[in-house]
């Protein structure tokens, strides 16, 4: 049933005042807080508009159970490559095209993203590869002539490709890259070098086996007009170099060593490339931002730094792609953990059953929160999709300054928060979480690089405070004294405790009530904007721009923290609104209110600042455990609401049923003893 129908059916029992037969039953052992039951389906619909895609793709994989081993052990390097291009090719032949989704329907390719990142990450990340790096390289930095010879080619996978940037001694700073493309006018062709060892291009996916060509980031060299013999370095540009030929063998002038075998991802084929005077057609620069004539002319319609910002700003997709992927792998995660949280029964009362782990509050606070972060990220992670669509469809500044920004910072706060949860989620299903068949090793080896490619997380939380700060000075960059007087007063206006009575309220109404969580997240964003410009203008006369910012930057990481965490509560409260049904909103708000209200708990800034009275913390300690409480007694139906099919999850701990039957089956018992 699609989501639109599910809604119908629902609004067709609420009024005929009878309860649809798939609306879940009650939970066994949750005592006291409740939330009230709802209908699984419609808890979907109101995730996904799209859930019709998750259903066809999983179906697609149902009937290749060879293509989903229950655990990658014992697997080589060359298997699990081949694994993963199989899984790739399987969805391709089953008529799948994720490069025509880049264009077409931006959401279904960032939502297959997600779905396969359960199928396994490596084939994930081989088609990021294959498709927002090397397609998207194409689509974005090329031109029409560009997009005409490779387009079917990318799609078909009949020329994978690699997207060659980083090297050996530089990845954050692109800037400083070293791989040259110096310009041959007599016979306009650009050729290639590697000038030293540490210019290598490193850790090129798709590079050790598949990879045929390559966007290759070179600094564009070219001589100068005056004849003087001088070279103009114009910076860093993207060109496409061809890397094998049709059977496989390195083209003159290129070689490629394999980067052997990393913590996880090992079904990816990464790669390190050298080249030696490797000529290319001059038409092969991607000049969408800049481009060289025959006789060497160089035109861009950008100063060199704003057309470097428009490059890297084209590879955002990149981002949307992990966060969404990795968002995947949280679902993923928190649903094995609560199953199992809840079928595991340890210890009971004197003489009674034995209760299952789920009922104790320590295994509440683990896992709560993590369950409602999953659903605010999912919110706002379908927001982010929905500018980037924008962004690409209208090209406006400003939607384009806002996607930079959400996608850098949502990339890095998502990544890192899955990143632990998995630990968390481990632990949580106790030594059974070990075993490798339950998938957190994996998803853990896998999932860990997404915190450091397509922009370490520590530089792009720099680039959202970078950004917010732009912002703040622009406000008063024209007139400096009453701009910033009325920027301050907006602040004030928009999240200061409108009086002392507010710091002190310690109802449930007044701390659950969206109007205070947003103002406080909104506080402590503008504070730590607000302080740290002070503090950078503070350290920069005396230090220098470089090392002011240096000195400043747990504060910097804290601010686009804050920011990030105050954007996914608004989306995640939109959300709620949002939603038609009135059961399945009480379960998103009450999480949506853990969500916040635990970030203000564990931010001793409140406190200090006298934000929320001492009273008034031990009030949100008591509402939290409550409410952790609620969302126990709906935490299974809630992750069976991400509907992931047990093909497809295949930890046998976590399974809809909820029982030892598969675990003790993949141990070699029968089911029955
Ligand atoms: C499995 C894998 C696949 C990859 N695939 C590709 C690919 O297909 N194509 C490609 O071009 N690249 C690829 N990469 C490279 C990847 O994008 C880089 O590793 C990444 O950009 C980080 O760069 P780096 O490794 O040089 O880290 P560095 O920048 O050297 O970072 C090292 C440490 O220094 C810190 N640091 C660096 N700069 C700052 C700063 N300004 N402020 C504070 N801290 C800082 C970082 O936080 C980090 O902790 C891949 C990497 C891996 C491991």
């Amino acid at each position: 049933m699609d989501a639109s129908k599910r809604l119908e059916v629902l609004q067709k029992h609420l009024a005929e005042g009878s309860t649809p037969a798939h609306v879940v039953a009650a939970p066994t052992a949750s005592r006291g807080a409740s939330l009230p039951r709802f209908d699984i389906g419609v808890m979907e619909a109101c995730l996904d508009d799209i859930a019709s895609l998750k259903e066809e793709v999983y179906e697609v994989f149902r009937h290749r159970p060879d293509l989903l081993p229950s655990s990658l052990e014992g697997l080589s390097k060359e298997e699990h490559r081949e694994l993963a291009r199989q899984q790739l090719l399987l969805l391709l032949k089953a008529g799948y095209s994720p490069l025509r989704f880049y264009v077409h329907d931006i959401r279904k390719y960032f939502y297959l993203g997600e779905l396969l990142a359960l199928v396994d990450l490596s084939l994930t990340v081989k088609m990021g590869v294959q498709y927002s790096l090397w397609g998207g390289s194409i689509l974005n930095l090329g031109t029409e002539k560009h997009r005409k010879a490779y387009f079917e080619d990318i799609d078909k996978f009949r020329l994978p490709g690699c997207f060659a940037m980083t090297e050996l001694h530089h990845g954050s700073n692109v800037a400083a890259l070293q791989t040259e493309a110096v310009l041959d006018v007599a016979t306009d062709e650009w050729i290639i070098n590697t000038p030293d060892e540490g210019a290598l291009k490193w850790w090129i996916g798709n590079a050790a086996e598949d990879g045929r060509a390559g966007t290759v980031f070179a600094r564009l060299k070219v001589p100068s007009l005056d004849g003087q013999g001088n070279i103009v370095d114009h910076g860093v540009h993207a060109i496409v170099v061809p890397l094998r030929d049709a059977s496989g063998q390195c083209l003159p002038g290129v070689e490629i060593r394999d980067c052997g075998y990393k913590v996880g991802l090992n079904g990816v084929d990464n790669g390190s490339i050298r080249f030696s005077g490797v000529r290319v057609p001059r038409e092969n620069l991607l000049d969408r931002f800049g481009s060289v004539d025959s006789s060497g002319q160089y035109r861009s319609p950008f100063s060199a730094s704003r057309r470097f910002a428009a490059t890297l700003g084209e590879l955002t997709g990149g981002r949307v792609g992990l966060t969404c992927s990795s968002l995947g792998v949280l679902k993923g995660a928190v649903t094995v953990a609560i199953r199992y949280g809840a079928m595991r029964r340890q210890f009971g009362p004197a003489g009674g059953a034995e209760i299952s782990v789920l009922d104790y509050r320590s295994q509440q606070e683990k896992l709560m929160p993590l369950l409602a972060s999953a659903y605010g990220i999912h919110f706002t992670t379908r927001y982010l999709v929905l500018q980037y669509a924008e962004a690409k469809r209208t090209k406006e500044e400003d939607v384009i300054a806002d996607v930079h920004a959400l996608s850098a910072g949502l990339k890095a706060y998502v990544t890192s928060y899955t990143a632990n949860a998995l630990s968390v989620c481990r632990e949580a299903c106790g030594g059974h979480g070990y075993a490798a068949v339950n998938r957190f090793g994996m998803w853990r080896s896998d999932h860990d690089i997404f915190q450091t490619f397509e922009g370490d997380n520590t530089v792009l939380l720099q680039q959202v405070s970078g950004l917010l700060l732009k912002k703040y000075k622009d406000r008063f960059a024209v007139a400096p004294v009453t701009a910033t007087y009325r920027y301050l007063r907006q602040w004030a206006a928009d999240s200061l405790p409108p009086n002392p009575l507010v710091s002190h309220d310690t109802s449930p109404r007044h701390l659950r009530d969206p109007a205070f969580l947003i103002r406080a997240l909104r506080y402590r964003t503008g504070r730590l904007l607000f302080t740290l410009a002070q503090r950078l203008n503070k350290h920069t006369g005396r230090l220098g721009q470089f090392h002011a910012w240096n000195k400043c930057l747990s504060h910097i990481l804290a601010l686009a923290r804050a920011h990030i965490e105050s954007v996914i509560y608004t989306h995640f409260i939109e959300g709620v609104n949002k939603c038609p049904d009135a059961d399945c909103r009480k379960s998103l708000k009450a999480m949506a209110d853990v969500f916040a209200l635990q970030r203000i708990q564990s931010d001793v800034m409140f406190r200090n600042d006298d934000y929320v009275a001492a009273e008034k913390v031990k009030a949100i300690n008591r509402l939290l455990e409550h409410l952790r409480m609620e969302m126990r007694s709906q935490a299974v139906p809630l992750v069976d609401a991400f509907n992931i099919p047990d093909h497809i999850l295949r930890a046998p701990i976590g399974l809809q049923s909820q029982d030892y039957t598969n675990y003790v089956e993949v141990a070699g018992w029968s089911p029955v003893m």
